[in-house]
């Protein structure tokens, strides 16, 4: 589904230059919810904003579906973020003058997808992710669990190949962010969406198929979530605790 190859990015500021990726490799397969975590300026926005094009990189490959989305041209790249890409933002992103029924459809607005198409696949989304009674509401007229559940149901509008997530629960309480994550598990388990998602949240991670630990431009780690949710929340607190402490028993 997704395979990123030998990807080295690097930002110049004045003479100096920081390399910020350096030689990341991973796959994420059809239908799996995989987290990307690691300490602060470890590089995972970069990756991402990488991977959707917003950003140039130096070198390496970026395959969806088998097709490198470095070599195509504005035009293709913007289809394949609206078409084949969902994207769910920390801060929501939801346009504040449409109700939630009118955001969650923007994506086949822009396809210029027929109305009566449009209207049954939010409605069965809306339904999905239980926000069908506040469809005619306004985003600042619901909670931040609801925005960001009317977000994922914008994100899945155009059945895309993944969905890219940066922090969804990061401006949320413990319970919105569950269901936020409960969102996820329904895309996945439903829907069969595929979602790869940064997070600084060991909880929103423990519910991942498969975290990938970054540590300084590179993936330190990648941890297999074995079925014990509580388990593997340990897990992922112990790496991390070790990062963060700066303990250097690391794979280099
Ligand atoms: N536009 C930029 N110009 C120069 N340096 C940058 C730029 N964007 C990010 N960096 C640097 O690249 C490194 C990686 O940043 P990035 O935002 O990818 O890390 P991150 O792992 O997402 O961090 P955080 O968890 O704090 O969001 C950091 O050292 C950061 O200061």
């Amino acid at each position: 589904m997704l395979e990123v190859k030998k990807l080295f990015k690097s930002y110049t500021t004045g003479k100096a230059k920081y390399n910020v990726l350096k030689d990341v490799n991973f796959k994420v397969r059809k239908g799996e919810f995989v987290a990307v975590m690691g300490p602060s300026g470890s590089g995972k926005t970069t990756l991402l904003n990488c991977i959707s094009q917003y950003i140039p990189y130096e070198k390496g490959e970026i395959l969806l579906a088998d097709k490198d989305l470095g070599k195509l041209n504005e035009e293709q790249i913007a289809k394949v973020r609206n078409e084949r890409l969902g994207f769910v933002f920390q801060d929501f992103m939801l346009l504040d003058g449409l109700n939630v029924f009118e955001n969650v459809c923007i994506p086949q607005v822009i396809k210029e997808a027929p109305y009566q198409q449009m209207e049954s696949k939010a409605e069965l989304l809306l339904e999905l992710f239980g926000i069908k009674d506040i469809a005619k509401k306004y985003p600042t007229e619901i909670s931040g669990g609801q925005r960001q559940r009317t977000a994922v149901a914008r994100a899945l509008m155009n059945d895309p190949l993944m969905i890219l997530a940066d922090e969804p629960t990061g401006n949320l309480d413990s319970r919105s962010s569950e269901a936020v994550i409960g969102a996820f598990i329904e895309a996945k388990k439903k829907l069969k969406a595929t979602i790869f998602m940064v997070t600084h949240d060991s909880f929103a991670a423990s519910h991942c198929d498969r975290v990938i630990v970054m540590r300084d431009g590179k993936v330190y780690i990648e941890l297999i979530n074995k079925g014990n949710r509580n388990e593997f929340h340990q897990e992922l607190l112990n790496v991390l605790g070790k990062l963060n402490g700066g303990d250097r028993d690391d794979n280099e």
